[in-house]
C-alpha cells in the first residue's frame, strides 16, 4: 500500500546553488542524476533535509546517470508516497486569480485531491467556488496543514469550513491547527460522532461555500458518526470517508463499528443515490472511482449482507498505529493550542 516517509527519503540532493537554476546532481536509489532546468522549475528543494517537494505529479525530468549518459525519465508519483515531503513553494508575490474560473481548465468548481505524505495515506479534499472564492476542506491531516493552507492561499481562496467525515483513528485531524492559524474557520463533524466541533452536522444538512454546497449524508457502520459529503458538481462527487473505499470499505471492529449498519449505509446512501464519482478518505491504490464501478466490482459490498458480515469479521487487521493518540485528539477537534 503506502510506503513510509522514511523509505521515501532516498532522493538525496548533493549540490544545489540556491537562487540559481543550475542543474544539481541528485542521487536516487544509488544512481546519480543531473536535473534539467525544467525539472528545477517544477520542483523546490530542501537541501538540508535531502528531500524535494513539488505540487502535484512530477511531470517529467531530464536526468543523466552516473556514466553521464543523458536519459529522459518520465516519473509520476501516483500516490505521492514516493516523496519524503510535499511543500508548496507558495511565493507570496504570486496569486492565481480564482475568479477566472479556470483553475481546473473548466469554469466549474475548484477541486483538489491532496495526499497525506506523512504516513496515514489519507486524502484531503479542497473544494472552492471560483466566483465567491470561498472554500471548504474535507478531512485535513495535522501534519499537512501548512501544505493545505498554502494551496488555499495560492488559489486566492478563503477557507470557511473544515469538515471531518468521522472521528478518525489513524491520524489526528488538522481541524484544530487550522482554526488556530485561521480563527474565522469553523470545524464540522456529525453530531452522532460525539466529537467536539464548532458545528455539529445532522443528516441531510447542506454546507454552503459561495454558490456551491455539499450535502451531508449519514453513513454509519465504520463509526457511529460517519458521514458522506455529496457535491452536485462535476457530475456528482461523493466524499465517502472510510465508509466506502475503492474496492474496499472501512473496518467495523472498533469505534462502534457494525458490518450490518455499514452495509445498509453504503447501499442506501451511496449505491442507490445519484453520484457519479466516489472519493474515499484513504488510498487503497487508486485515487478515485465511480459509484457504478464500486457497485459492480467492490469485493466486499457486492456480496450479500451475510457474506459481507463474515468478510468483515475475518479481516484480522492490526489496530492503526496512532489509534491511542488519534481518537482522543479527534474527539476534541484535533490539536487546538
Ligand atoms: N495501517 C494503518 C491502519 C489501516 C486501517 O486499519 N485502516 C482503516 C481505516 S483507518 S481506522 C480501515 O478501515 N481499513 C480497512 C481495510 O480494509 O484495510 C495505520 O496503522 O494507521
Amino acid at each position: 500500500m503506502c510506503q513510509s516517509a522514511a523509505s521515501c527519503a532516498s532522493l538525496k540532493l548533493r549540490k544545489f546553488t540556491a537562487g540559481k537554476l543550475t542543474a544539481p546532481v541528485i542521487q536516487y536509489k544509488g544512481i546519480s542524476f543531473q536535473a534539467s532546468q525544467r525539472f528545477l522549475r517544477a520542483t523546490s528543494y530542501q537541501s538540508s533535509l535531502g528531500s524535494f517537494a513539488h505540487e502535484g505529479s512530477l511531470k517529467s525530468m531530464q536526468v543523466a546517470n552516473s556514466r553521464s549518459k543523458a536519459i529522459s525519465m518520465r516519473a509520476q508519483s501516483r500516490a505521492g508516497a514516493h516523496l519524503s515531503s510535499f511543500q508548496s513553494e507558495s511565493p507570496t508575490s504570486k496569486k492565481l486569480e480564482a475568479s477566472s474560473g479556470d483553475m481546473n481548465g473548466t469554469r466549474g468548481i475548484i477541486f483538489r485531491q491532496l495526499f497525506d505524505t506523512s504516513g496515514s495515506c489519507t486524502y484531503t479534499y479542497l473544494l472552492g467556488d471560483p466566483g465567491a472564492k470561498e472554500a471548504i476542506l474535507i478531512d485535513p491531516v495535522l501534519e499537512m496543514v501548512e501544505r493545505d493552507l498554502a494551496v488555499v492561499d495560492d488559489l486566492g481562496l478563503e477557507l470557511k469550513y473544515v469538515l471531518n467525515t468521522h472521528c478518525h483513528a489513524d491520524h489526528i485531524t488538522g481541524s484544530g491547527a487550522i482554526k488556530n492559524l485561521r480563527p474565522t474557520v469553523k470545524s464540522m463533524i456529525a453530531e452522532a460522532s460525539g466529537a467536539r466541533a464548532d458545528i455539529h452536522l445532522q443528516p441531510g444538512e447542506t454546507v454552503h461555500f459561495g454558490d456551491r454546497h455539499i450535502e451531508a449524508r449519514a453513513t454509519p457502520g465504520h463509526t457511529d458518526g460517519c458521514m458522506t459529503f455529496v457535491s452536485r458538481d462535476n457530475g456528482g462527487m461523493a466524499f465517502t470517508g472510510d465508509a466506502l473505499l475503492i474496492r474496499g470499505c472501512g473496518r467495523t471492529d472498533f469505534q462502534q463499528g457494525s458490518a450490518e449498519t455499514l452495509f445498509d449505509s453504503v447501499h442506501s446512501q451511496i449505491f442507490s443515490r445519484a453520484s457519479r464519482f466516489a472519493y474515499p478518505a484513504m488510498i487503497t491504490g487508486r485515487h478515485h472511482s465511480t459509484v457504478l464501478e464500486e457497485k459492480t466490482f467492490n469485493p466486499r459490498l457486492t456480496k450479500s449482507k451475510e457474506e459481507f458480515r463474515s468478510i468483515m469479521q475475518n479481516l484480522g487487521l492490526p489496530y492503526p498505529e496512532k489509534i491511542d493518540a488519534a481518537v482522543p485528539a479527534n474527539m476534541a477537534c484535533g490539536i487546538q493550542d
